[in-house]
């Protein structure tokens, strides 16, 4: 099952669910399949849709597509769905003593909203105070990937690093800002291609505005 944060919640019949309230909502049997096994029956699929819209897939151009497509959506989009292809966090022991807020920012989010298959483009920024372990930066980054590669809402994918960080460096002294495009929102429907959607959460010394100010003047 998926190690984040979960809620075992018992209904009035007995029966146990899992309350995803920060988790993507995933099927028990979401991992049970091979890749391959996805993408072939995924480009089978897409490949009925496309036939749907009217095209032609014995043109030479479509033809690959649903098979493309199939392994975009498994190898590279929804990579981060798969609990296998969580990063490994590699933290230290903070020896140096460093005690100040660190920023890794201007973080690439790319992602796809999960109500529209639209890409999400942006940004995150993250900042913590390290107690007694420090993360390889490098980490920060795969945190944003590995939750970004999935049909996300931007609150979510918020929370979710958030989550990871608090748990990787044990401390409640993370902040992650993320501010992003929804082509949702800017390709299509309501067409409005000026609007960002900033999100934010914080824990732990990041209570104090004063300290959440200086992170945010940083970024
Ligand atoms: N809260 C939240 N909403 C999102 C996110 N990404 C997309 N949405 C919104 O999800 C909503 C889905 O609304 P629906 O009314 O079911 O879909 P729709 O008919 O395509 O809506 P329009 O986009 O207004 O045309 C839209 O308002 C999207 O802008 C996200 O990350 N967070
Ligand atoms: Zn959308």
């Amino acid at each position: 099952m998926q190690e984040e944060t979960e809620q075992l919640l018992v209904d009035e019949m007995g029966d146990a669910h899992i309350m995803t309230s920060i988790d993507t909502p995933l099927r028990p049997d979401a991992f049970d399949k091979p890749d391959e096994e996805k993408i072939a029956n995924i480009a089978r699929h897409f490949a009925a849709i496309m036939e749907e819209l009217g095209l032609d897939l014995t043109d030479d151009s479509l033809r690959g597509t649903p098979h493309r497509v199939a392994k975009m959506y498994v190898r590279e989009l929804f990579r981060g769905l798969d609990p296998a292809n969580r990063p490994n966090l590699s933290v230290f022991e903070n020896k140096y003593g460093y005690g100040r807020m660190l920023v890794e920012k201007d973080i690439d989010v790319s992602s796809a909203c999960e109500h529209h298959f639209l890409p999400i483009i942006g940004r995150a920024h993250v900042g913590y105070i390290a107690g007694e372990k420090v993360i390889g930066l490098s980490k920060i980054n795969r945190i944003v990937e590995y939750y970004s590669r999935r049909p996300q809402v931007q609150e979510r994918l918020t929370l979710q690093v958030f989550n990871e960080l608090k748990r990787a460096l044990s401390t409640e002294n993370v902040i992650v800002v993320v501010e992003a495009e929804h082509l949702c929102v800017s390709a299509r429907g309501i067409r409005d291609p000026h609007s960002r959607t900033t999100t934010l959460e914080y824990g732990g010394l990041f209570a104090d505005q004063k300290l959440r100010d200086e992170f945010l003047r940083m970024v």
